[in-house]
């Protein structure tokens, strides 16, 4: 499955069907349609049919799909029965957040070190018990341990910097929290995360409705 072929918003969208699924198989809903998940998910039937064409076919026309097995295809599809080994670079406010988080072990993604600078962090144990390392130590920790997936949650000054030292470190995959545009080599992936553009996204729909446009 050549990767550059499939689009990065179908990837996006297979991580929210697999959301949708699992909620759907809990509720003991065995088989579901493209037109079902999409008016869950506010995406249209036809959308959903076609990120799901990229992989083969998962169900028939007319009868639907079969719950489970959709969701173990996309969840092959996107690796998640697989574990992870992430790595967080900043353990302030945000980075002890999502270290402590543990819907993050649940989705298979193992927050394995945590890295700062400061010395009066380094050294410190967090609630999920892991370690807070020195950042020096960084490419040696990521090797022993095998991490793939670097989280950055320094601020927007340092975070090219980390990027860098992560990738030199082996990284593949980086979730940048940080404010700015990081580069990275083209094998390596970068997500940008930014909650201001949700909330954005929000204010816009709720300014309408108060204008009483929509
Ligand atoms: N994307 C979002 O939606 C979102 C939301 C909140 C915060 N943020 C961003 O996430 C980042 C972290 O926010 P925060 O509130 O946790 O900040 P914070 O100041 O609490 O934590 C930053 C941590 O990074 C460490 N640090 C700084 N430079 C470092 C370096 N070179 N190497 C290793 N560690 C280093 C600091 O010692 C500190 O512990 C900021 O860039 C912030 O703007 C993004």
């Amino acid at each position: 499955m050549p990767e550059e072929k499939i689009p990065r918003p179908t990837i996006k969208r297979l991580a929210i069907y697999y959301r949708c699924l699992e909620k759907q198989l809990l509720q003991e809903k065995n088989s579901i349609s493209s037109k079902e998940i999409g008016e869950l998910l506010g995406i249209k039937a036809s959308q959903v049919r076609k990120d799901l064409s990229y992989f083969g076919e998962f169900g028939k026309r007319g009868v639907g799909y079969d719950t489970k097995k959709l969701l173990e295809g996309i969840g092959e599809i996107l690796g998640i029965k697989k574990e992870w080994d992430t790595c967080i670079v900043g353990a302030g406010n945000l980075g002890v957040a999502i270290a402590n988080y543990p819907g993050l072990t649940k989705s298979g993604f193992f927050v394995k070190a945590v890295f700062d600078n400061d010395p009066k962090k380094i050294g410190s144990v967090l609630a999920s018990g892991i370690i807070i390392d020195d950042i020096q130590s960084m490419p040696e920790v990521i090797k022993k341990r095998n991490i793939t997936i670097g989280v950055i949650t320094v601020p927007a000054s340092e975070a090219q910097k980390v990027a860098d030292a992560l990738v030199d470190a082996g990284i593949l995959g980086i979730v940048n929290f940080a404010p700015t545009k990081i580069s990275v080599p083209k094998n390596v992936r970068v997500e940008e995360i930014d909650i201001s553009v949700v909330f954005r996204s929000l204010a816009f729909h709720v300014n309408m409705l108060q204008k009483g446009e929509w």
